[in-house]
């Protein structure tokens, strides 16, 4: 077993998703989210994902067309989908709505067992932050932070304490952590005009979590170091071939390790599922090769993973692949 699965797998293995039962994630996180009244456990089912009969509609120049037209998906935990499709065939809007970033026009979204359409802003900010790591196309490290700074955040924004984190961590519990929703990080970095890639919709509610006393997050950074959710960056960086940037800003960082760093962010919180949005788009062959090992190892370990690629080589590590044509999901054959 290789250090890195010795280090971070059984953060995963621990609370696979496969056993969808009360966990020490699902303590910690209600704890130190104060949600008393919401849990993330699926009890409605298997599946982590249930899309039905999903329709987003925009209209352009006037005339209203369906971006996402009635799909329908299930993904199970443990299991790597690749959405495929020409550009402007809806797969963003498809995973925005997955991910509780764009309202649907008609259709539902169930995630871990929560139909997102019937959760207040706050309840899908919680699911959100608890449930999904989210990968983004575009850039959305924060400026003024150093790259271990900016993997770290996300386990700082909801206060759990360092001693609390490394309990958790040494019975091989998931910390009470977020998932690092891009827009919310950027929102918590004051004073940073520099990251980019906010989700304009006028039907997006603002479900972003009220961040606690996120400057003080910042300033409290120093109280993480070398401590187990350091050591967890530190390991997935170095899995992503990244390590040795730690300390470094991301205006250092080439396309290629901005994008790797943004992905060790987003499995900072062992997320329940993972959504990663041309995850490859900057990379090499061999950085796409480390990349995809990584999430299908998350995938083996109960995660679920989705994908949405242009890159054939990222196919060939996926469960499922569909393809997306004019908003329409459908199977298609590698
Ligand atoms: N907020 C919006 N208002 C109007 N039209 C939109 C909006 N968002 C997306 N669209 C349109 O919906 C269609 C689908 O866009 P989407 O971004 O989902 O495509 P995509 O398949 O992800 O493309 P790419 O591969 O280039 O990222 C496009 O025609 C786009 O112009």
């Amino acid at each position: 077993m290789s250090e890195f699965q010795t280090d971070v797998a059984p953060l995963h293995g621990a609370q696979s998703t496969r056993n969808t039962k009360s966990t020490g994630r699902d303590a910690a996180r209600s704890t130190a989210m104060d949600a008393s009244n919401f849990t993330a456990e699926n009890d409605r089912g298997t599946a982590l994902v249930e899309i039905t009969d999903l329709t987003r509609s925009f209209s352009r120049r006037g005339v209203p067309f369906d971006a996402v037209s009635h799909v329908n998906l299930t993904i199970e935990p443990g299991e790597f989908v690749a959405i495929v499709g020409r550009s402007g065939n809806g797969k963003s809007t498809l995973i925005n709505m997955i991910a509780g970033l764009v309202r649907p026009t008609s259709g539902s979204v169930r995630i871990d067992g929560h139909d997102i359409s019937t959760l207040r802003d706050r309840e899908l900010s919680l699911l959100r932050n608890s449930t999904i790591g989210f990968v983004t196309q575009s850039q959305t490290l924060l400026a003024n932070l150093t790259v271990m700074d900016n993997v770290t955040l996300p386990t700082m924004l909801f206060g759990m304490s360092t001693e609390e984190q490394g309990r958790n961590h040494k019975i091989g519990r998931q910390p009470a952590v977020v998932a690092p929703y891009d827009s919310s990080i950027r929102q918590a970095a004051a004073g940073d005009t520099t990251a980019s890639g906010t989700i304009d919709d006028p039907y997006m509610p603002d479900v972003i979590a009220p961040i606690r006393d996120a400057e003080q997050a910042v300033d409290n950074m120093q109280e993480v170091r070398n401590n187990p959710i350091e050591d967890r960056a530190r390991t997935l960086l170095e899995r992503l071939g990244v390590g040795e940037l730690a300390e470094s800003r991301p205006r250092e960082l080439s396309g290629g390790e901005m994008r790797r760093v943004s992905i060790a962010r987003s499995l900072m919180n062992a997320p329940k599922l993972l959504i990663a949005d041309e995850p490859t788009g900057d990379l090499d062959q061999t950085s796409t090769d480390i990349v995809m090992r990584l999430l299908r190892e998350q995938a083996d370990n109960g995660m679920a993973v989705l994908v949405v690629t242009h890159d054939p080589d990222v196919l060939t590590w996926a469960d499922k692949v569909y393809r997306m044509d004019a908003g329409a999901l459908s199977m298609a054959s590698v």
